[in-house]
């Protein structure tokens, strides 16, 4: 497997309660309550990061940014779908629990993850995969939920990149302090589908860079709803996300919630 998808894994990136000795106390009801990882919990408001109007689709029409050839930003695209997508993403996590992936440097990423979809993206001491089977349960990937397909096929479509049929969803959970170091995406066999990524939560910082590693990376603010996609002459751009600022988004809480769309073969 490729060794380029290079997470974020220093032990200085290890969630405060990693070693898995608290309890989740997710309160009933909240619309992320489901999105929690098991041994943490949310720290409550902090009262930074995105207004609340951001999960209004009725504030702001969406538009796009280009960033680069065959990248673009979709801002605000997924909003109106936004508490379906979050309370779909409850319903997989349910059936497969976020988890802290080992890298094959034997690092626990910092980034909470689990798939949907035929296929899911894994990550442990043999390499980069992506595995139609959640080695936790032993069981298939749960099911895409069918809006998360909608949504991503529109969101493709829109960026120019029709007929996008992605296989696998990896479900992203950032708390405060969580990163994603630059790497590429390049585990799927099918390099000519973009990559979808859908924003929900609260805001992070994109990194995104060119082809080569040392490219400098430009940062541009994701919010709640925004959705990027990147194919063609971007298809193999490094990119990333800085450290998540604490805060509180009505959608999720605590937390940042992405989905990133792949045709993995
Ligand atoms: O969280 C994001 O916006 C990016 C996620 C990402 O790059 C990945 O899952 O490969
Ligand atoms: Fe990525």
């Amino acid at each position: 497997m490729s060794p380029v998808r290079t997470p974020s894994a220093t032990p200085r990136d290890a969630p405060p309660s990693a070693d898995g000795t608290a309890a989740g106390r997710p309160e009933p009801g909240h619309p992320a309550s489901g999105l929690r990882e098991s041994g943490h919990e949310d720290s409550g408001h902090h009262g930074s990061g995105s207004g609340h109007l951001f999960g209004d689709p009725e504030h702001e029409a969406p538009w796009d940014e280009v960033i680069a050839p065959g990248a673009v930003l979709l801002r605000r695209h997924a909003c109106a779908q936004a508490d379906v997508l979050v309370a779909a993403a409850r319903v997989v996590v349910a059936a497969a629990p976020l988890r802290h992936l080992v890298t094959p440097g034997g690092q626990t990423m910092s980034v909470a993850m689990t798939n949907c979809g035929e296929w899911g993206w894994v990550s442990d001491r043999r390499g980069y995969r992506y595995d139609p089977v959640d080695p936790a349960s032993g069981r298939p990937w749960p099911p895409m939920p069918g809006i998360f397909l909608d949504v991503a096929r529109g969101a493709a479509l829109r960026a120019g990149y029709p007929d996008f049929a992605p296989q696998a969803c990896l479900m992203n959970l950032y708390r405060p302090g969580t990163r994603l170091t630059l790497h590429q995406d390049r585990d799927e066999l099918d390099l000519a589908a973009p990559i979808v990524s859908i924003s929900l939560g609260l805001p992070a910082i994109f990194l995104f860079g060119g082809l080569q590693r040392s490219d400098r990376a430009r940062r541009f603010p994701l919010q709640h709803g925004d959705v990027a996609v990147w194919g063609g002459p971007s298809r193999l751009a490094f990119h990333g996300i800085a450290p998540l600022a604490a805060g509180h988004h009505p959608a999720t809480g605590a937390v940042r919630l992405n989905l990133t769309f792949r045709k993995t073969r």
